[in-house]
C-alpha cells in the first residue's frame, strides 16, 4: 500500500500581538492509501490547523511533511499550488461552490486549470456526477439546490481530478441529520471505491464511520483507534 501522508514532528506556532499560540506540538502521522481517517477533539485543539497543513494551504513552523512521497518542506509557492491541484481534493463545511457557474462548470474548473481537453472534461465530469447521483442537475446553479445536494456537488468537484487525498472539513456542519447521513454514506461509498479520506468532525456519530479515529488535545495526538463497526442509521 502506498503511503499518502507522512508527517514527522509537525509544529505550528501562530504569532499574535502579545501571545504566541502553539497550535500543533509535535504531530507525527502516517496515512496509507485507502484509509478513512477522522480527526476529532475539542474546539481549539488544532484540527483545522492540521488539515490546512495537510492540504498545503498553510505551512508548518517545524517538522517534515511528505504527500505521495513528495517532500513539501522547501517548495516554492507555485510548486505548492501545483501539488495541491494535482494531489488533493477539498470538501468544506460551507460547500464553497461558485454561484454564477452551473453544477457542471463548478466541477469542470479544477480540470480546466490543468488544461485537460474539453471532451475529456465532459466525460470525467459526467462520471463523477453519476457517482454522486447528481447527473440530472448538471445545468442547475448551486443556489437552486438543497444543502445536501450542494455538498454532493462539492464532493464531486473534490473527486474530479482523481486526487491521492480528499480532505473534508465538517462536511455535515451545515446540514440537517437526513442530509448529513446521506453525505456520510456517500463518503463511505467513495472510500470503499478506493478514495483516501481525512475528515475533521465534531460529531462522534460520524467519526465512527471512519476506519481510524485520531483524537487531538492541545495540539497533540492523544489517542488513535481503529473503528470497524458501522453506525446504526448511517451505514
Ligand atoms: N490564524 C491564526 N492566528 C492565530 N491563532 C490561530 C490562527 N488559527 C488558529 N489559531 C489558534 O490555534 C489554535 C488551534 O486552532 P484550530 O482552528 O486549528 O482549532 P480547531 O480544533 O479546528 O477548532 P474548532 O473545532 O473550534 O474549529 C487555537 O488556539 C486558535 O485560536
Amino acid at each position: 500500500m502506498k503511503k499518502v501522508v507522512a508527517m514527522s514532528n509537525i509544529h505550528k506556532r501562530y504569532d499574535g500581538q502579545q501571545i504566541e499560540t502553539h497550535a500543533l506540538q509535535g504531530v507525527s502521522l502516517e496515512i496509507m492509501q485507502g484509509e478513512f481517517v477522522a480527526i476529532t477533539g475539542p474546539s481549539g485543539c488544532g484540527k483545522s490547523t492540521l488539515l490546512s497543513i495537510m492540504g498545503l494551504m498553510d505551512s508548518a513552523t517545524e517538522g517534515e511533511y511528505h504527500i505521495a512521497d513528495i517532500n513539501t518542506s522547501n517548495l516554492k509557492v507555485d510548486q505548492r499550488t501545483q501539488i495541491r491541484n494535482e494531489h488533493i481534493g477539498y470538501v468544506f463545511q460551507s460547500f464553497n461552490l461558485i454561484d454564477n457557474l452551473t453544477v457542471f462548470e463548478n466541477i469542470a474548473l479544477p480540470l480546466e486549470h490543468r488544461n485537460v481537453k474539453k471532451t475529456q472534461i465532459k466525460q470525467r465530469v459526467e462520471e463523477v456526477l453519476t457517482q454522486v447521483d447528481m447527473l440530472h442537475r448538471q445545468n442547475y446553479r448551486p443556489n437552486q439546490l438543497s444543502g445536501g445536494q450542494q455538498q454532493r456537488i462539492a464532493i464531486a468537484r473534490a473527486l474530479v481530478g482523481k486526487p491521492d487525498l480528499i480532505l473534508v472539513d465538517e462536511p455535515t456542519g451545515n446540514l440537517d441529520s437526513k442530509n448529513g447521513d446521506q453525505v456520510m454514506l456517500l463518503l463511505e461509498q467513495l472510500n470503499k471505491a478506493g478514495s483516501t479520506i481525512v475528515m475533521v468532525t465534531h460529531d462522534s456519530r460520524y467519526s465512527r464511520c471512519a476506519s481510524r479515529q485520531i483524537q487531538l488535545l492541545d495540539g497533540q495526538i492523544v489517542t488513535e483507534q481503529n473503528t470497524m463497526q458501522q453506525v446504526q442509521g448511517v451505514a
